[in-house]
This record gives structure tokens, sequence and C-alpha cells, in this order.
């Protein structure tokens, strides 16, 4: 079979004002998994990721994967992870691609230059919401099978979709859909393909490792209601101020976690990885220049990777229930909830870090003495992943970085968390490999988040030559 690559290419080129056009139709849709009151634009992105793969002749299903439980404890239906399934032809690998078409909440009042439901390109940058986390990703693994199909050219692997609607809220219900599916739906699947992450620099690069996520609530409550702080100020023990005293024992201001027990967990970096990351192109000051900062916790560039990508952190979110508008009101909490994560990295877990931080938070609230109540809830405990990068799976990747980009990728770490990816790992045992076609600079989870078109066009086309790569894998 010889490959058509430049039939394919030319296909995506021509096809890139298409290719926007669809983005910026799913980029319109609010699939904020984080807020409740959206979940009916969440139920309709689904469905229009549903829709779409079944315009192309997919075998589709919307899976239904229970109930959400509500701080309140009530329950409202999870989005359905949407299956769909090309090609089944028992002499070709499978391949499984992961993606999520849930977003991070935004309003343009948070300092967004552009609306952020509203697709804008300046200067080939396409700016909104969950465009590049993961709403184009997740198109481009979608037009990379359309473009084997308009040019009738065979897929060189057969390809299924997992697409989900709750992975920036930790993936709730899916360990579960995986458990259940795993004799059925992922019986014959070879291998896992993410591309939720990005590069780390101008370079195209392969993702081998992702930190996991514990997420805590740290609920203190004091008076049944709001009071004046003038009036009632000075008398009460408040809960703010309780708060604020126990967040502050989590990260010492250099940086050092002071929980007892989680430094002492961390696989130690080995001489190996240092030299490794010792070996990647990272620009220190356009890092800074970037994220608009002068000075950064470490200096030198093994430092900041290594606790980018391989040592865990904790950070403050924000505290639900204080008074955070503008303004000036002299009001005195009645409950507070911090809201704090800490990345995990090999070798913690998510179910001991759970109990050291318990613990810890509550001795050191007993030291207040202080009247109030503390409740400390793990919403989220996603652990870390990392991946084997002698898998052929990792030299297809390279094959097809080069064919597309004329570059060898840099082999990489992601700071952040694909909860599922480990689950995918452990309960499938099939190998995963997560290829970023995201810029360094798309601001996830930010303001102004971005894809540029010369990612996602020459992101499809990677994909494109990737399915051809990993076609070529010897099968066992
Ligand atoms: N694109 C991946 C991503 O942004 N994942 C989220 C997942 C998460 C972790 N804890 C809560 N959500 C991330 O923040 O890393
Ligand atoms: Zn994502
Ligand atoms: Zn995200």
């Amino acid at each position: 079979l010889t490959f058509q690559f430049d039939e394919l290419t030319k296909y995506i080129d021509s096809h890139q004002e298409e290719y926007v056009q669809t983005l910026r139709e799913w980029v319109a849709v609010e699939s904020d998994s984080s807020n409740v009151l959206k979940r009916p634009d969440l139920d309709r992105m689904m469905n229009i990721t549903a829709e779409k793969l079944k315009a192309m002749g997919g075998n589709v299903e919307m899976v239904d994967i229970g109930l959400q439980e509500l701080p309140s404890g009530a329950t409202i239906p999870l989005p359905k992870v949407v299956t769909a399934q090309f090609g089944s032809d028992a002499t070709k690998h499978t391949v499984c691609v992961y993606g999520h078409v849930d977003v991070q909440p935004a309003k343009i009042e948070d300092g967004w230059a552009t609306e952020p439901y509203n697709l804008t390109d300046i200067n080939g940058n396409l700016y909104g919401r969950g465009a590049s986390d993961n709403k184009a990703p997740v198109l481009a693994w979608i037009h990379t099978v359309q473009a084997y199909q308009a040019l009738d050219i065979e897929l060189p692997v057969n390809v299924k979709f997992v697409i989900e609607g709750m992975e920036e809220t930790g993936s709730n219900g899916l360990d579960a859909m995986i458990l259940s599916h795993n004799d059925t739906f992922f019986a014959d699947v070879d291998y896992i393909m993410i591309s939720d992450c990005g590069w780390l620099s101008r370079r195209p690069a392969l993702t081998y490792g992702t930190r996991g996520n514990c997420y805590f609530f740290a609920e203190v409550e004091g008076p049944t209601q709001d009071l004046h702080s003038g009036v009632y100020g000075g008398t009460v023990i408040e809960p703010m101020t309780d708060l604020i005293g126990i967040l502050d024992t989590l990260i010492s201001p250099g940086g050092k976690i002071l929980i007892p027990g989680i430094l002492e967990a961390v696989a130690p970096l080995s001489d190996e990885e240092w030299t490794m990351y010792q070996d990647i192109e990272f620009d220190v000051e356009n890092y800074k220049k970037k994220i608009g900062v002068d000075h950064l916790m470490y200096s030198n560039k093994v430092d900041l990777l290594a606790h980018r990508w391989r040592y865990p952190t904790v950070t403050i979110h924000g505290i639900e229930g204080a008074f955070s508008a503008p303004g000036t009101k002299t009001v005195i909490p009645a409950k507070v909830i911090g809201k704090f994560s800490i990345r995990q990295v090999p070798n913690m877990d998510p179910a001991v870090v759970e109990k050291q931080v318990t613990d810890y938070l509550h001795s050191m609230f007993g030291r207040r003495k202080s009247p109030n109540k503390l409740k400390v809830t793990m919403v989220i405990g996603a652990k870390p992943w990392l991946a084997d990068t002698q898998h052929p799976l990792y030299e297809a990747g390279q094959e097809a970085v080069r064919k597309v980009f004329k570059v060898d990728p840099d082999m990489i770490r992601e700071g952040g968390t694909i909860p599922i990816a480990k689950t995918f790992q452990d309960v499938t045992r099939k190998s995963i490999i997560m290829l970023p076609i995201g810029g360094f600079d798309d601001g996830l989870h930010s303001q102004n988040e971005k894809m540029s078109r010369y990612n996602y066009i020459e992101g499809t086309k990677l994909f494109v030559a990737y399915l051809h790569e990993v076609g070529q894998i010897k099968r066992n």
C-alpha cells in the first residue's frame, strides 16, 4: 500500500476554511463542565460530536455513565460519553483516540480581548475557550479520518473514538465506563492516542508523562449567616481567618510542600532524567516573558522542567463564599470553602495524599483552638501517568513528526493532568501515546486561549501521517 501523503495534505490544506468554521461552531457551545447550569450546553456539545461522527458513517454510541452527585446531595445526569468506530478489519491495528469537548469556565470580564465563545481569527491565531483544550485536537482527529474517507484511501488502522464531557472536572464516571467496556469496546483496541496537551516550544513534541491531581475543598463554617464586620467584628472567630491560616501552612513561600509525607513519596530524579532535561531546548527568558513575570521559583532550566513535570506542587485556586466582587462590602462571611489542588507525580498515591492532607489540616486547625467547624474533602483524585518511550508507538510518532515538520520532536512530560490516562493504562493494559498539537503559548485555562491555524492544520497532517506509521508497526 503506497502512502498517498501528498494527496492527503493537499486535501487538508484545501479544506482549511471548513475546518476553522467547524471549530467556530464547536467553540460557540459553552460546554463548561464545572457549571451545572451549563449542562444543557454540554449535552448539546456531546450530541454535536456524535452527529458529526455519525455523518461520517461511524458506528456511534452515546454511553450513559450515570449520575453526578452535587455538593447539595442532589444528582444530575452526567454528560454521555460518545464512542465511535471506523473499520473493523481484523488484519489491522485498532487505535482508540481519546479526547474531551468540555471546557474550563470563561467570561469576557476575566480579561479576554475577544468574546471567549466567539472564535476570532487574529493574525492566524484562533482565539476562543476550548479552541486548543481540546476541541481543535479532537476535530483534527475527526478530520484525519474524514480526509482518508474523502479521497477513498483505505485507513491504515481501524479507528475508534472515546470523547467525553467531564475531563476538566476529573472525568467523573469515565473510569467505570472503561471498566464496564473493557471486554467489549476496548477488547480489540491495540493503542490509545491522546492529544490533550501542548508543545514545550515551537518544536513539535511527543509527551510521555502527565502529572495527576488531588483537588481539595476545605470548608470552614462559623456563624449561621454572614455578619456586619463592624457590628460583630472583634467578637466572632472568623471562618475566613481560620481558613487563610490553615491554607498558609500548606506550602512555604519558596515552594516547599509542608504536608508531612508528601515529598518523601516522590521518585528521585535520576541522572538519566537530568541529562534528558539538560538536552531539551527551553528558553527560560522566553518562558518568563510569555507569562509576564520577572522571577521564577528556580532560575535554571533543569530545575524548572523538573518542577513543571515531575515534582508535586500546591496551588490555591479560590475561596467560595468569600467576598470577591469589586467594591467594599464589609462582611464577615459565615462559611468559606478553600479550593486547592496538589499535582501528583510517581510514586504518590491519591488515597494516601487524601489522608495526609486531611490529617494535617485538622491538626493545623486544632492548633488554632477555633470553635468553627472544618470539613476537608478530596473531590478529584487523579493519578500521574508515565509511558515507555522505547515503545514502537513513540518511534512511529518520531517518524510522523519528521515527515510533517522535518525535525525531530522533543520528548517531553506535561505538568497538567489527563485524569483518565492512568485508568486506560491500568484497566485496558494497552499502550498510550500523547501526541500534542497545541502550541506552547495557547493559554489553556487562561484568558485568550487560542489555537493557531498552523498547529490545527499541520496537526491534522501529523495525525494523517501518524495513522500511516502506526499501520506499519508489526503485528504480533
Ligand atoms: N488539558 C488537560 C487538562 O487541562 N486537564 C485538567 C484536568 C484536571 C485536573 N484537576 C482538575 N481538572 C488539568 O487541570 O490538568
Ligand atoms: Zn484538556
Ligand atoms: Zn484543560
